[in-house]
């Protein structure tokens, strides 16, 4: 349960967002859930916020604030920004061979973690389908760069995931249909007793994976299952910041010739030189100028 904030204000009570579902919220709070509105036009609630919430009449109340957060994960393209989670801990990014994975996805997902500060676990999902064996060995490669990789398979036995997410608030992140749903189900067999209560707050009468919910895994625990995403616009990182968002430049960063350097033609590059010589994955350097480029396309 959400712990009383010093900044609550008179007459209202600290909640947890659970789910987000349009202008609607579901809030918990040590009374229960409750089905809230925000105050005025604010939009930027987002499932995982601890919020500070007024009854309005019973079951029903107003978020009036939202406490200061210790990450948020969001995605902007050019034209909205679209929050995914607030105070996540962790992030998870399913991917499964069927239907096909985009490795442009998952770099997305990597380089969005990176610069949230979030750190970033892979997932490959249905280990129990033949096409697994070949995209597992192409995520070697990720493991390498020090992410850390899970294989399983949901529908046969989830259990891998859960030491991992053990005291932590993570959120499932990936396209649609690599299983995020599946894994939340198999992790936690009251989720759809437990989807029913909040869909009853919201008055919508059935369950929708179109938003995300938070689930309590355990009194220290907390997964957070996001719509299955078709584009991850990475607008809201400043083009200067994208080579930082590759741990693997790291080490080469501040030795080329130009301390301007955007590690893409330019003479001396540092970057460039690792890539030709096998240090950098070529294909992570291509993947950094595609979004450098999709950055200026966009001006
Ligand atoms: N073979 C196999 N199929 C799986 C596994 N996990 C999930 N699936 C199937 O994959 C399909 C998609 O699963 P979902 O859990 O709905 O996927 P999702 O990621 O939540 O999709 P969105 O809600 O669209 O984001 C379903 O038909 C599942 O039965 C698995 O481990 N093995
Ligand atoms: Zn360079």
């Amino acid at each position: 349960m959400a712990k009383q904030s010093s900044a609550s204000q008179a007459g209202t009570q600290t909640g947890l967002v659970i789910q987000s579902f349009g202008r609607r919220y579901s809030v918990e709070t040590e009374g229960g859930i409750l089905s809230c509105v925000t105050r005025g036009k604010k939009t930027d609630v987002v499932c995982g916020d601890q919020v500070q919430v007024r009854i309005s009449s019973p079951g029903e109340g107003v978020i009036e604030d939202i406490d200061p957060r210790h990450s948020l994960l969001y995605r902007q393209d050019e034209w909205r920004i679209k929050s995914i989670a607030a105070n996540v801990s962790q992030i998870i990014v399913v991917t499964a061979a069927v239907p096909a994975c985009h490795e442009a996805m998952l770099n997305r997902c990597l380089v969005a973690s990176e610069a949230a500060g979030i750190p970033c676990i892979l997932l490959l999902n249905k280990a129990d389908l033949p096409e697994s064996a070949a995209l597992q060995q192409r995520l070697g490669r990720y493991e390498q760069l020090g992410y850390r990789l899970v294989v399983l398979s949901a529908k046969q036995d989830a259990q891998p995931l859960r030491a991992l997410l053990q005291g932590q608030t993570s959120v499932l992140v990936g396209q649609s249909g690599m299983g995020k749903s599946t894994l939340v189900n198999a992790l936690l067999p009251e989720a759809s007793a437990r989807t029913g209560d909040i869909s009853t707050a919201l008055n919508s009468g059935k369950h929708t994976t179109t938003y995300a919910t938070l689930y309590h895994l355990d009194a220290q625990s907390r997964l957070i299952d996001s719509p299955g995403m078709q584009v991850f616009g990475l607008h809201q990182i400043e083009a200067r910041q994208l080579a930082e968002c590759f741990p693997e430049f790291r080490p080469h960063l501040g030795q080329c010739r130009f301390n301007n350097c955007w590690h893409r033609v330019e003479p001396g590059c540092a970057i460039a030189a690792a890539a030709e010589n096998g240090e950098i994955d070529a294909a992570r350097l291509a993947f950094y100028r595609e979004l450098l480029a999709e950055r200026e396309s966009s001006r």
